[in-house]
């Protein structure tokens, strides 16, 4: 397969500073259970309603909706259900936000998310959904060429965006000729265009640039983006976009959105598999008595956050 690098053209039309490639080949306290009939979670509807806490939430078809932060829990008994309700989510935002305001932007992250993603990519969403409408964002990068096995783009590339015609210009990879501190630059600068040209709403509360829905993984340690445990980045609160060379997880050199951006979202999905994630997801929305604050509780958007957990993830629960 054509490596999306060597496959790279650029166009004019923009400032150099945000170039878009085109791709050639084809391309726990307060909180109200809700316990739902049927076990395929694809739904939102609720049949019943109760005011006390689940004993457990490890069993498909429980969601529990925190009404003060907007913060909706949602177990999966399978990842495979998982992926076709995070599809219907992610499709209704983009019919949502394309009929609202003509386009809808997305963030996405690395990791175990884009195979996440791949029901978009499939009857009925790969032809339903507006894809001339999106545009997509990355919340963190590594500073690696863009058809490097690291590469986040080269992920989301070859597991989702080759598949879908969203237009080239409205994809937005890192300048990955550039050190991690330029790149951070590079795209902090892009992102302040795109506010400037309506692309990207701006929030009128915080400031920041605020993005339709952030798509995100989280970490076994607790990390989302490139925001990693007890790091200083976890406070920076003027940039946007922000360097890292240190990352625990490799590689050690990357970009990523800070705090303040990701919190100033309309929609988080915040989508976490797996029985090694379990005793973090205990610790930010069970009743742990760990005292550590992970980068994950964190996160807190000016819209709704929606965990989507499997049940090894929500075993601990
Ligand atoms: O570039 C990255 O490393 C990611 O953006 C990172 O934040 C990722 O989303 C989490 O580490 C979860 O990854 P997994 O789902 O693969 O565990």
């Amino acid at each position: 397969m054509a490596t999306a690098s060597s496959s790279l053209t650029f166009s004019t039309s923009l400032p150099k500073f945000c170039r878009p490639y085109s791709i050639s080949i084809t391309p726990p306290p307060h909180v109200s259970v809700y316990f739902k009939k049927l076990s395929i979670s694809s739904s939102l509807k609720i049949s019943k309603r109760t005011t006390t806490r689940a004993s457990s939430m490890a069993s498909s078809g429980i969601t529990t909706i925190d009404q003060n932060n907007k913060k909706v829990v949602e177990v999966f008994d399978t990842e495979e259900d998982l992926a076709v309700s995070l599809a219907k989510y992610t499709a209704d935002l983009s019919d949502k936000f394309a009929k609202e305001r003509g386009a809808f932007t997305v963030v996405v992250s690395g990791g175990s998310l884009i195979k996440s993603l791949r029901k978009l990519v499939e009857a009925p969403y790969v032809d339903s959904i507006d894809w001339s409408r999106w545009h997509v964002f990355w919340v963190d990068e590594r500073v690696v060429p863009k058809d490097h096995p690291d590469s986040n783009y080269k992920l989301a590339f070859d597991g989702f965006l080759s598949k879908v015609p969203i237009p080239p210009g409205n994809v937005y990879a890192i300048n990955d000729a550039l050190s991690s501190e330029g790149a951070a630059d590079d795209y902090e600068t892009c992102l302040k265009h795109l506010v400037h040209t309506g692309v990207i709403n701006i929030s009128s509360l915080s400031g920041f640039p605020k993005f339709d829905l952030m798509l995100v993984g989280m970490g076994p340690d607790g990390h989302v983006a490139s925001l990693f445990p007890g790091h200083p980045l976890l406070k920076e609160n003027q940039k946007w976009v922000t360097h890292i060379t240190d990352s625990p997880k490799p590689p050690p050199e990357r970009i990523t959105f800070t705090f303040p951006v990701i919190n100033s979202s309309a929609y988080i999905a915040l989508v976490v598999c797996g029985a090694g994630k379990a005793s973090i997801v205990q610790t930010a929305l069970g009743k742990s008595q760990n005292s550590e604050v992970f980068p994950v509780q964190m996160v807190s958007p000016e819209g709704e956050l929606k965990w989507f957990l499997d049940k090894d993830a929500a075993s601990k629960l």
